[in-house]
């Protein structure tokens, strides 16, 4: 019998779907769902392959990352990250994958600190619905030391949904709701695919000149 609730079972047909997409290569990437209701969360166990399916693909944790049911599972080592949301904002999904293409991004743009899009039909898929919107994305260093990058990453968490780069590393992004959350991914992702692409096209276009 399945006994997971709502939330878990969103959390898992999001991490399926991510997955499908090969998000999560060398066991990278963590999810987090709120558990309406309770001051908890469900989060991905560390170190697990992601595209693998299992009923202890999750734990519940407290708001400082702590396991609240009896488990031998470890909350993924980036939790710090997905409190820090939880904390300061109404959001109720965080998602984190390396990628390729947010990885070259965050190296191409890193130095400046941000990565930044207008004009394209996607940006309203993050809310932004304006002509001439812009979606700034923050890039921050990739500290080994989780609480040091948390301490980076936190000032940066400024609403009920977002994005940040971390650099060589991958993109956290939180919503509202986990569709939310993933809409703002594939966005971002999709930018990124699209600005690397368009720079290599401006480089051969410059090299045949
Ligand atoms: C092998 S990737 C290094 C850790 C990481 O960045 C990540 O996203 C996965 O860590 P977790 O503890 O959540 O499995
Ligand atoms: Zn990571």
């Amino acid at each position: 019998m399945n006994t997971h609730t709502k939330e878990w079972q969103e959390l898992a047909d999001i991490k399926a779907e991510l997955a499908e997409r090969d998000w999560f290569m060398g066991t990278s990437g963590n999810l987090s769902i709120r558990e309406p209701k309770s001051p908890f969360f469900y989060i991905t166990a560390s170190g697990k392959d992601k595209r693998k399916q299992s009923d202890s693909d999750f734990l519940l944790v407290d708001l400082k990352g702590k396991p609240v049911e009896d488990t031998n599972l470890r909350p993924s080592a980036e939790t710090l990250l997905h409190t820090d949301i939880y904390r300061k904002t109404n959001a109720n999904c965080v998602l984190h994958v390396h990628t390729v293409e947010n990885n070259v991004i965050s190296e191409l743009y890193g130095d400046e600190g941000q990565v930044s899009f207008r004009n394209h039909e996607i940006i309203k898929a993050t809310g932004r619905w304006d002509e001439d919107s812009e979606l700034r994305i923050p890039i921050i260093y990739n500290h080994a030391d989780i609480p040091l990058l948390s301490d980076k990453f936190k000032p940066h968490v400024e609403g009920d949904s977002g994005a940040v780069l971390i650099r060589n590393h991958g993109i956290t992004v939180w919503g509202k709701s986990g569709l939310e959350a993933k809409r703002i991914l594939e966005a971002c992702e999709f930018l990124f695919q699209y600005q690397l692409l368009l720079n290599q096209q401006k480089a051969f276009a410059g090299s045949i000149r």
